[in-house]
């Protein structure tokens, strides 16, 4: 198949831009961050010097502050459309007007402004050592401080990146530049959502403290024990925040999403006086944060929660959307509510723990959500199969693999996100998010739960091609790309448990039936083209059920 890169690899851009008041450490710190991420850096000054061919004291002196500024500006509009590195500006530049249209070109692209905050009696003294710098001639600390207080204001607006940096050594400092420039956020809103976002990258799980405010007190943190140093990392970040935070472990997987174990932790909720203005986090696989999100639906009508998602496939799918629940003896997933979380922090150092065929698993819901709407998934699976079949947690963290599975996890909570926003209910386009479902729910049921989801949907995606080729709405080439896609991460692209007959029974129970009729999601023409198929003819659906098995 042939899938087009739809990002233009002409265009560079600034990896970070950083700004700060003098001495804040913006040409120190900005180089330890290229140095870190291996990219190149640009300072403003140097290459303001380069260009007037002299040093920026004696540009003053002989032109004065105005022209400066102006070649500064110029300087600075061209490295934003043609450096792809680590930037700083120098300390007044965010305060030229056309700098900060420049700025917010730029963050509307997706750039990232870092405002350096430094301590201002560090970044005072350390402006003052050494000299050569026209703007504090005079009484140096009243000049900095003046500035100080015009230009903190400004530079708050103009960034969208703040960073601490008090009593930190530029190493530090660097390291945290380079986790929140590497972070990602899908938001999330829509009718009947109250706003929320995503976070994605390494050490994203220190954010779980800003999302409850001042108004909570007690956090109950539902977690599993696999998990166990991940939710102990939650646990001391809610802590040192100034939560009471009281640890609820359950049991792993499965055995944890039941109504006994949610009725134990309703107890204890109780005992332990939680009211309407404490909060749940949930931390682990889709099976935790799931159970998280019911109990918080569920506790005195429903409190804030977040999730911590430590699976791939919780964190491309499970923990977005709202969707919590626990099974009964009557089905999986049949007790719950829509209940959408306060902030979901899919922390991909979480991933170092992860065995390799969970991870594969969660790769099937990313593919799928490449076949229903994001080609360029397909594009990024396909070009990293390898690495990606060959996923191992010891070696992950910091590795190239990282960033492309950041890139995956965003793009799959993207076409989530835009599933879910159009309708959170699930009555119209956000069944579409169960392309390859109606067949994986019946062999999932059908080996009582032993086949894992995202492995089952595999195959379901490969017998949704195959119905959809046998009705002419796609080509063969199409449906080995499925296969051949699919094998290539390590998932399953054929199934040969249960007979025709159970897995129809089981067809016509899903969710997406109506009366009678089985209705199927399937593509129509290619990637990226969704429609309901309803009532297929009995002989297709069989003749696709005999195409998957091997
Ligand atoms: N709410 C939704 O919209 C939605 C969507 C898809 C799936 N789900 C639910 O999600 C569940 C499946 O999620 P899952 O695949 O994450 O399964 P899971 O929660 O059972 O996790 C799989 C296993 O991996 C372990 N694990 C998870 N993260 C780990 C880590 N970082 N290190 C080591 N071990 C780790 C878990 O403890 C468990 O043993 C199912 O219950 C499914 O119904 C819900
Ligand atoms: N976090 C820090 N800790 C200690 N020294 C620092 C730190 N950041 C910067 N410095 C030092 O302070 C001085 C000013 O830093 P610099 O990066 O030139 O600031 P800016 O470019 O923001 O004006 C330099 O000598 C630098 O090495
Ligand atoms: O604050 C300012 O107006 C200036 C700061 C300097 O950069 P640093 O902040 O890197 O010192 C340099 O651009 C020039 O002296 C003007």
């Amino acid at each position: 198949m042939d899938l087009q890169d739809s990002r233009n690899p002409q265009v560079k851009r600034p990896r970070a831009v950083i700004i700060g008041m003098m001495g804040a450490g913006k040409t120190r710190v900005g180089k330890e961050v290229a140095h870190m991420m291996r990219i190149p850096f640009a300072d403003a000054d140097v290459e303001i010097e380069r260009e007037v061919g002299m040093k920026i004291p004696a540009y003053f002196d002989k032109y004065g502050e105005p022209a400066f500024r102006k070649v500064e500006a110029d300087l600075i509009a061209d490295f934003l459309e043609d450096f792809d590195g680590i930037f700083s500006l120098g300390g007044g530049a965010p305060m030229t007007p056309s700098t900060q249209d420049a700025l917010a070109d730029y963050i509307a692209a997706g750039g990232r402004v870092v405002y350096l905050d430094a301590d201002p009696k560090e970044a005072m003294e350390r402006a003052n050592r050494g000299g050569g710098r026209p703007m504090l001639a005079g009484d140096a600390n009243a000049r900095w401080k003046k500035l100080y207080k015009q230009r903190d204001p400004v530079f708050r607006e103009v960034a969208n990146v703040l960073v601490h940096t008090r009593r930190q050594t530029p190493q530090v400092a660097a390291r945290k530049v380079m986790d929140m420039i590497s972070e990602r956020r899908v938001h999330v809103t829509g009718t009947a959502i109250e706003p929320y976002d995503v976070v994605i990258g390494e050490g994203t799980m220190n954010h779980v403290t800003e999302v409850f405010g001042d108004t909570v007190n007690k956090v109950a943190l539902i977690h599993t024990q696999p998990v166990q140093r991940h939710s102990d990392r939650a646990r001391a970040l809610l802590r040192q925040a100034g939560y009471e935070v009281s640890d609820i472990a359950v049991p792993d997987a499965e055995a944890g999403k039941t109504v006994e174990v949610a009725n134990r932790i309703w107890e204890r909720l109780g005992d332990e006086g939680f009211t309407r203005s404490d909060a749940i986090v949930g931390v682990g696989g889709g099976a935790a944060t799931d159970l998280a999100g019911f109990i918080a639906a569920t506790w005195m009508r429903g409190i804030r929660y977040a999730n911590c998602p430590t699976s791939l496939l919780a964190m491309v799918d499970a923990s977005t959307g709202g969707k919590t629940g626990v099974n009964t003896s009557a089905g999986k997933n049949l007790v719950g509510s829509f209940y959408t979380p306060a902030g979901v922090f899919a922390d991909t150092k979480t991933l170092a723990s992860l065995p390799n065929d969970i991870f594969i698993e969660g790769l099937g819901e990313v593919a799928k959500s490449g076949f229903i709407e994001d080609a360029e998934i397909l594009r990024i699976l396909e070009a990293h199969a390898d690495e990606l079949r060959a996923f191992d947690g010891a070696t992950f963290l910091g590795s190239g693999l990282e960033d492309v599975v950041s890139e995956l996890i965003e793009r799959t909570v993207t076409v989530k996100v835009h599933h879910v926003s159009a309708d959170l209910k699930e009555k119209g386009k956000r069944e579409f998010l169960n392309y390859g479902h109606t067949l994986a729910h019946a062999i999932e049921k059908l080996e009582h739960f032993r086949w894992r989801h995202g492995n089952a949907v595999a195959v379901g995606t490969v017998y949704a091609a195959e119905l959809a080729h046998i009705l002419g709405y796609i080509d063969q080439d199409l449906v080995d790309y499925h296969r051949s896609l699919l094998s290539s991460l390590g998932l399953p692209t054929s199934w040969n448990g249960g007979s025709f007959e159970d897995v129809l029974a089981l067809m016509h129970k899903d969710k997406k039936a109506r009366g009678n009729m089985l209705r199927f999601v399937v593509l129509d023409g290619g990637p990226g083209n969704v429609i309901h198929l309803e009532n297929p003819p009995a002989d297709a659906v069989e003749e696709a059920f005999r195409r998957i098995r091997s």
